[in-house]
């Protein structure tokens, strides 16, 4: 899909969601473990009820290969049960050298046929740059991640007082473009999206962490929406797992339904 495509698409929806398929047998609803293939009809019935609001999902490809062999086929029918006008994500967190990466993406881009892959930086050009010479397909790169340990890392600063994860945006912009490129920034790393916003004016950011993790929409709007939007804003625990009953896909229909309406007001209000 093309950048252009998927800003048509936040348009016509009114929504920058992205929902995330995190979906772990344990916490599925029970009724569902009865089933042939339970993830699968977990995921299928989330993706019917939340079509109509999301704009991307993301398959945490952690769910899926913790099943073994019988996840990786669970994978590709859900990748390919996503309708073709919704960005599809492959949240493998991938990066290796070079011939490695080269197939890492033949993985998702071939014999799966994702939109992007999540890809980590700290191997360098040759670990992201194969991954970027599949036409309309993108790298996801993670900048300025969500999780608590991302003070470990990316926010050292170097003898000039730049963080790392400025440093990653600077050189990483040489490889890609807005156009096969974007970027991970937590969402709950509040007025910090600003900055990396102005580093990186044009690029898509996927910004994990608002619902269970407790970031804010209305700040991830302020401090990052760009002229195409430039967010897709994911939750997946605050949707999937919404309800563990068997009105589990109606209730996170509802949870997909209130963050729509949320994202269309702050699309009225930014673009
Ligand atoms: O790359 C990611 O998607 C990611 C990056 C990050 O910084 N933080 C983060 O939570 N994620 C992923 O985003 C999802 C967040 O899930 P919830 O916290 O349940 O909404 C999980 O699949 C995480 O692996």
């Amino acid at each position: 899909m093309t950048r252009a495509e998927l800003f048509a698409q936040i348009q016509k929806k009114s929504s920058f969601l992205c929902v995330g398929l995190d979906p772990d047998l344990a916490k599925i609803p029970a009724h569902l473990l009865s089933e042939p293939d339970p993830i699968f009809s977990f995921c299928k019935a989330i993706i019917e009820e939340t079509a109509d609001f999301a704009v991307a999902y993301k398959p945490n490809i952690a769910f899926f290969e913790a099943l073994g062999a019988k996840g990786w086929e669970t994978l590709k029918k859900v990748e390919e049960l996503i309708p073709a006008d919704i960005f599809t994500i492959a949240d493998a967190k991938r990066g290796d050298i070079g011939n490695t990466s080269k197939l890492y993406a033949k993985a998702f881009f071939e014999q799966m046929n994702f939109d992007s892959v999540t890809v980590a930086p700290y191997m360098g050009a040759d670990s992201v740059t194969p991954f970027l010479e599949f036409e309309d397909r993108w790298v996801i790169l993670l900048a300025l991640t969500s999780n608590a340990g991302s003070m470990d890392f990316q926010l050292i600063r170097d003898e000039n007082g730049k963080p790392l994860y400025q440093s990653v945006l600077e050189k990483s912009k040489e490889w890609g473009s807005p156009e096969n490129l974007m970027y991970v920034v937590g969402a709950t790393r509040g007025e910090l999206i600003g900055e990396v916003r102005k580093v990186a004016p044009a690029h898509f950011f996927l910004v994990p962490g608002v619902g269970a993790q407790g970031g804010s929409l209305a700040e991830v709007a302020k401090h990052g929406m760009n002229s195409h939007c430039g967010l897709l804003v994911n939750s997946s625990r605050g949707i999937i797992y919404a309800s563990s009953g068997k009105d589990f896909a109606r209730i996170a229909r509802q949870e997909a339904v209130k963050l729509q309406a949320e994202m269309s007001v702050l699309l009225e209000q930014y673009l």
